[in-house]
């Protein structure tokens, strides 16, 4: 069959998007992988599926592979290309939109000026939450990689995330420590690795070592657990600016018993099918 699909990007982290409320098709992992190679496929960092809701009191289902074929919980760049295809695509016509998610539900808004804000939920800091494997919450854990004590926050934006403090993320061992943290056994699930610098109390550069893919030009989640840990550890004060490689993002998180507001931008860059 023809699968037709967007190619989109959130600064750089990009994406093949797919309706799967007007077209039926059924991707699997091994197939997910294919379509994610940048050679010999189309090439993404995910596959977001648009599907319908299979609840009454959402518009749609979003659903996030990463290109290893592992199905994830949230996916915060995502989430606002979905807010411009489904609008893009007229599967909707309002400008709120909520979704729901393996990790929970998202309310998105697309504003006239073409930014997306996105409610991303409360983060979670009980490590059963993340997970991991830990006696008690704390706002700093450690773990021993090649008889180094790595220190880092974590927490769970729906999808789990650590969070290292660097001096520099030019000099962040992104490629040495991001894939040892991913599959450190003290993470059950695997994990995202952000490595956070701290340029004034409300503007942080990050680089994120994803899990299911690498390092990223942006990751959105990311963005939103680096700014919260700060905040909680009473480094950053509420809106952060967070500067990725492939751009920036606002992050704004008030208190604990608040959701985490993402805004930034979402790109559409061509339509195109494939046979699978
Ligand atoms: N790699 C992530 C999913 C995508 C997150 C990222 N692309 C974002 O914008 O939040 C995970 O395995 O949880």
């Amino acid at each position: 069959m023809m699968l037709h699909f967007t190619k989109m990007h959130g600064l750089g982290n990009d994406f093949m998007v797919v309706d799967l409320v007007t077209q039926r098709a059924r991707l699997d992992a091994e197939l997910i992988r294919r379509l994610a190679d940048r050679r010999f496929g189309i090439g993404f960092d995910q596959l977001l599926l648009v599907e319908p809701p299979t609840r009454p009191d959402v518009d749609f289902r979003y659903r996030i592979f990463n290109a290893d074929g592992s199905e994830v919980e949230n996916c915060g760049n995502g989430a606002r290309c979905f807010a411009r295809f489904v609008l893009d695509q007229r599967l909707t016509t309002r400008r709120e939109i909520s979704v729901q998610t393996a990790g929970g539900d998202l309310q998105l808004r697309v504003a006239g000026d073409g930014r997306v804000r996105v409610d991303m939920g409360q983060p979670r800091f009980a490590p059963a939450d993340i997970p991991l494997n830990a006696e008690a919450p704390a706002s700093a854990y450690s773990l021993d990689h090649n008889g180094l004590e790595v220190t880092f926050d974590a927490l769970s934006m729906g999808n789990p995330h650590a969070v290292i403090d660097v001096a520099s993320v030019d000099s962040a061992p992104v490629a040495q420590l991001g894939p040892a943290i991913e599959a450190h056994p003290r993470f059950p699930h695997r994990v995202n690795v952000g490595f956070m610098e701290i340029v004034a109390e409300d503007r942080v550069r990050l680089r994120v070592f994803e899990r299911g893919v690498g390092e990223t030009l942006a990751c959105g989640t990311g963005a939103c657990a680096a700014a919260v840990s700060g905040i909680r550890r009473g480094l950053l004060t509420s809106p952060v600016s967070v500067t990725l490689p492939g751009g920036e993002l606002t992050i704004e998180w008030a208190n604990q018993a608040t959701s985490v507001i993402m805004t930034g931008p979402a790109v559409r860059v061509f339509d195109g099918r494939i046979a699978i």
